[in-house]
C-alpha cells in the first residue's frame, strides 16, 4: 500500500493505483483506488467494457494487475493469496457448476476446496435462507433458473466468506426473481456479510446500494453515498399543465431553463431543489403577468437512471 493512504479500519477491500493492460494492449483499469467499508452494499456502474468484470477478476485474483494493490479483509491479493480469497465469495455472471450434482454436494465440494472443515449445519443454513434446503437432494440440471442462481450464491458464501461479489446478479431474471434476489442481499449484509455488486439495472443499485461508483473506460468516475448521490446530482423539474396552451414562449420568459412541449400544453422548469432559490415564486409570478395560466402543477425528482446517463455522457 502506498505511505499517502492512511490505513482505513472500516475499510474491507482496499484497492490502490491499479492499472491493468491486457496483452492486447487494451488499457482496462487505469489507476483505480477504491474502498469499500465493511457491512455495506456497493454497487459499481458503468457502461458495458467499462472494466467492470476485470476489477472484481483482479480482486478475486483471477486475472493479475498491471500495477497497483489490493487488500482484501487485511490480507494483500497476491502475496497472500489463499487468505485474501478465502475472505471473498465471488458469484459470477454465468452459471457454471456440475449439472449432475447434487445441491447438498456441491455446496459441500466448494466449501472443501477452501480447506474449510465439512460443517453441515452452516450448509443447512445457507441453503435454508436461499430456500433451497429442500432441493438439496436434488441435482442441478433439474433446477429452475433461479434456483440455479441461488445455488450460485450457495456456493459462494460455502467457505464463509466476508465478502460477496455479484456480478450482474439479475440479468435475464424476472422482475419477481429479482424482488426475491434483492430481499435475499439485504437479509446477508444483515448478517454482516459486505456486499459488492455490478449491475446494468440502475433501478437495482437505485433499490439496494448503500454507496455507488461510477466507472468508465478503465476509471472510476465517482463514488458516493446513494442518497447525496441523488441530492446532489438529482435535478428537479416543475410541470405545468397549461390552459389555455400556447403557441410560442413570450420573449420575456428567453434565457429560463423552460421547455414547452410541441402541443403548447406542458412547460417544463428544471431547478436545482437544494438551491435557496428555486426560481419557482418567481416564474409562477411573470406567468400571471403575462396571462398564461395553468390548470395544474407538479414536481418531479429526476432518477438515479437520468444522473447516470447524465454523467457517462458529460466526461470527454
Ligand atoms: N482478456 C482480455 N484481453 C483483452 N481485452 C480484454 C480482455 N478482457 C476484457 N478486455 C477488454 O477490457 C475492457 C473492459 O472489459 P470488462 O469485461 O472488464 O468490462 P465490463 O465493464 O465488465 O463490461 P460488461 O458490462 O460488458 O461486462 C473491454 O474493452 C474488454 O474488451
Amino acid at each position: 500500500m502506498r505511505d499517502d493512504h492512511p490505513v482505513d479500519t472500516a475499510a474491507v477491500i482496499a484497492v490502490r493505483g491499479l492499472e491493468k493492460t491486457y496483452a492486447s494492449g487494451h488499457q482496462a483499469l487505469k489507476r483505480v483506488d477504491l474502498t469499500i467499508k465493511r457491512g455495506e452494499i456497493f454497487a459499481l456502474l458503468g457502461p458495458n467494457g467499462a472494466g467492470k468484470t476485470t476489477l472484481i477478476s483482479i480482486i478475486c485474483g483471477i486475472v493479475r494487475a498491471t500495477a497497483g494493490t489490493v487488500t482484501a479483509d487485511g490480507h494483500d491479493i497476491v502475496r497472500d493469496y489463499r487468505a485474501a480469497r478465502s475472505a471473498i465469495g465471488l458469484v459470477p455472471q454465468e452459471i457454471s457448476t456440475d449439472m449432475f450434482e447434487t445441491v447438498l454436494d456441491t455446496v459441500r465440494f466448494s466449501r472443501g476446496l477452501f480447506g474449510k472443515p465439512r460443517d453441515d449445519a452452516y450448509l443447512e443454513k445457507v441453503l435454508r435462507d436461499l430456500s433451497l434446503w429442500d432441493k438439496r437432494d436434488a441435482k442441478i440440471m433439474t433446477l429452475s433458473g433461479g434456483m440455479k442462481r441461488r445455488v450460485m450464491i450457495a456456493k459462494a458464501l460455502s467457505h464463509e466468506p466476508t465478502i460477496l461479489f455479484l456480478d450482474e446478479p439479475t440479468a435475464g431474471v424476472d422482475v419477481e426473481l429479482r424482488r426475491d434476489m434483492w430481499a435475499m442481499v439485504r437479509g446477508l449484509r444483515e448478517r454482516g456479510v459486505t456486499i459488492v455488486l455490478t449491475t446494468h439495472y440502475i433501478e437495482e443499485a437505485e433499490e439496494m446500494a448503500d454507496r455507488i461508483g461510477v466507472i468508465r473506460k478503465g476509471e472510476i468516475i465517482l463514488v458516493e453515498e446513494k442518497t447525496a448521490l441523488m441530492q446532489k446530482l438529482g435535478q428537479s423539474q416543475l410541470i405545468l399543465q397549461l390552459h389555455p396552451p400556447v403557441t410560442a414562449l413570450p420573449e420575456e420568459l428567453a434565457g429560463l431553463p423552460l421547455v414547452l412541449s410541441d402541443d403548447g400544453y406542458e412547460l417544463v422548469y428544471t431547478f436545482d431543489s437544494q438551491a435557496d432559490r428555486t426560481g419557482i415564486a418567481g416564474l409562477l409570478r411573470r406567468l400571471g403577468d403575462l396571462g398564461i395560466g395553468y390548470r395544474d402543477l407538479q414536481t418531479r425528482q429526476s432518477s438515479l437512471e437520468d444522473i447516470f446517463v447524465t454523467l457517462v455522457r458529460s466526461q470527454p
